[in-house]
């Protein structure tokens, strides 16, 4: 609980998004908002598990469904009609979510 998250999962389809540096925010509930500032995170398809990439924490802010806007559309890569669906789908019961704004890191491989 009091640990430093370093590992986050995406759907898989989003994936190249983010490797491409188009998507840069992703907009999640309280459980998975515990990400700190500075810090690096492993991203993982949620469906396979595989390593994508690595990415720094920039900000997490607080944000009610209702205030999600063509800004974030636009930082997502995605229609908003399709991302408020999307996060419909994702978390049903909750207004209260976390814009995570991130960086991608090089990868040394
Ligand atoms: C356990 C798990 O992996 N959950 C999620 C949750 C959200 N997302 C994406 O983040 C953005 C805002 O919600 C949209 O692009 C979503 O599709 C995701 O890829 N994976």
């Amino acid at each position: 609980m009091t640990d430093v998250p370093n590992k986050i999962t995406f759907f898989e389809f989003l994936t190249p998004l983010i490797t491409s540096g188009k998507k840069t925010i992703t907009i999640r509930d309280k459980s998975e908002s515990h990400y700190v500032v500075g810090s690096q995170v492993e991203v993982f398809t949620l469906e396979t598990d595989q390593k994508v990439c690595d990415i720094e924490i920039e900000s997490v802010e607080p944000i009610k469904f209702d205030d999600i806007n063509e800004f974030h559309a636009q930082q997502e890569s995605l229609e908003l009609q399709r991302l408020k669906e999307l996060i419909k789908e994702i978390y049903p019961n909750t207004n209260e979510l976390f814009v995570i704004t991130y960086k991608l890191m090089p990868n040394n491989t």
